[in-house]
């Protein structure tokens, strides 16, 4: 059966240990003091060599853009490729207290192109009752042309060394393919928002017994969103939309443990990147619920009339006195407003509670969530999940 040789190396949870219940849950392998951590890089294949991207410069987040945008993540059919935006990638790299050491480039020796890249980003995550400093590890990608040259090995090595040195052990990534060993597997569900396009680029196809002027008027919503005082997030609302997102995170079994500075930048809305709404009753003027999507496009290859599917993906809501339903209806309102072809969403929280009533139709795949150097005594359902990874 298959072999992952590179991840039957590393502290992992294995796949010969699932149900293994003598194994304790919690780090795998204790922390090394720091001079017993390799002090310099991995060996790279010798045209290549490693680069560290400082993402606040335009030229080097150019660079990371346009090799994602032509190299990144494409569906099973090779239809679609997410197109993270500059702006996104920017945000999505410097939170705060992040390290430009831990946004990793290989370029190729004589002509300096980056052909690599491999991000980390600090979080502090919970998992039960342990807040454990983690690094948050995404974007990996090699070009198209270095495919199976065993990179991808030796660059996640490379990052966890460059961990390692801010003395952190634990990580979390997600993928779409099974690793050892999953601590939650995930479904997309996708709400189409403009049907005709969706269709016409083949995202979507017509129902069975459907015409296109039926399918349009099937995903047809208001043009403004029913609840009273659902407004856009603001600075001010820092302080209550934390106190709202911190309580209710707290019934999940892995979640991000968000303070206010994390708020500030996770959450407030930036043109382009990330829209947050919340409703303040208009009677006592408290906070009572909250719902966020970041913009995420994606290049349609080989279609001649389209060339972008401009998605929005769910990021964190929280319902206490409108109904997640009319919560996230009125999230799907504010995203047809504003452009968006799709809604995504994955069945982790309480999504589930509203995905088939809102007419979402579950997607081409699953993402596979993953800790590292920290085990799990049994895989999570996506609803004791409350952390969403970019
Ligand atoms: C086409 O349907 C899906 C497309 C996608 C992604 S993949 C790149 C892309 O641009 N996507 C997209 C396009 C348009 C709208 N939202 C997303 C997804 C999410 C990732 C699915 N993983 C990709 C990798 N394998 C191994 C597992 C499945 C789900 C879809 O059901």
């Amino acid at each position: 059966e298959k072999t992952h040789k590179f991840w039957e190396t590393q502290p992992v949870g294995q796949f010969k240990d699932i149900g293994d219940t003598s194994l304790p849950e919690g780090p795998i392998e204790a922390a090394t003091p720091l001079s017993e951590v390799k002090q310099e890089p991995y060996n790279l294949p010798a045209a290549y060599e490693w680069t560290t991207c400082d993402m606040k410069s335009d030229y080097v987040c150019s660079e990371v853009y346009n090799l994602l945008k032509n190299n990144y993540v494409e569906d099973d059919e090779n239809m679609f490729r997410f197109n993270y935006s500059k702006e996104f990638l920017s945000w999505a790299l410097r939170p705060p207290g992040y390290y430009q050491s831990w946004h990793i480039g290989v370029r190729a020796k004589v002509s300096k192109k980056l052909v690599a890249f491999i991000s980390g980003v600090p979080a502090r995550i919970r998992v039960r009752d342990d807040v454990v400093k983690m690094a948050e590890i995404n974007f990996l990608c090699v070009h198209k042309k270095l495919r199976s040259k065993r990179l991808a090995p030796v660059m996640i090595k490379e990052v966890t060394r460059r961990v390692h040195l801010e003395n952190i052990w634990q990580a979390a990534y997600t993928a779409g393919v099974v690793l050892p060993t999953p601590v939650a597997t995930c479904q997309y569900w996708h709400r189409t928002l403009n049907p005709k396009k969706l269709i016409d680029v083949g995202f979507s196809r017509l129902g069975a017994r459907m015409t296109m002027s039926r399918t349009i008027k099937l995903y047809k919503l208001p043009d403004v969103p029913a609840t009273p005082g659902f407004r856009k997030m603001e600075p001010c609302d820092v302080p209550a939309v934390t106190r709202l997102l911190r309580n209710y995170l707290s019934q999940f079994v892995v979640a991000t443990d968000f303070d206010e500075n994390d708020v500030e930048h996770w959450l407030l809305p930036r043109e382009d990147v990330v829209d947050s709404y919340l409703v303040e009753s208009p009677e006592t003027h408290d906070v009572t619920d909250f719902c966020s999507f970041y913009t995420l496009p994606s290049t349609i290859l080989g279609n001649p009339n389209y060339s972008t599917l401009k998605a929005a993906y769910s990021y964190y809501n929280v319902a206490t006195k409108t109904t997640f339903l009319q919560l996230m209806s009125d999230a799907l309102i504010v995203a047809k407003q504003k452009g968006f072809d799709v809604f995504n969403a994955l069945d982790v929280m309480h999504n589930e509670s509203f995905l088939k009533e809102l007419k979402f139709g579950p997607g081409d795949g699953q993402l596979h969530y993953y800790l590292y150097n920290y085990r799990l005594r049994s895989a999570l359902k996506p609803s004791e999940l409350g952390l969403v990874l970019l």
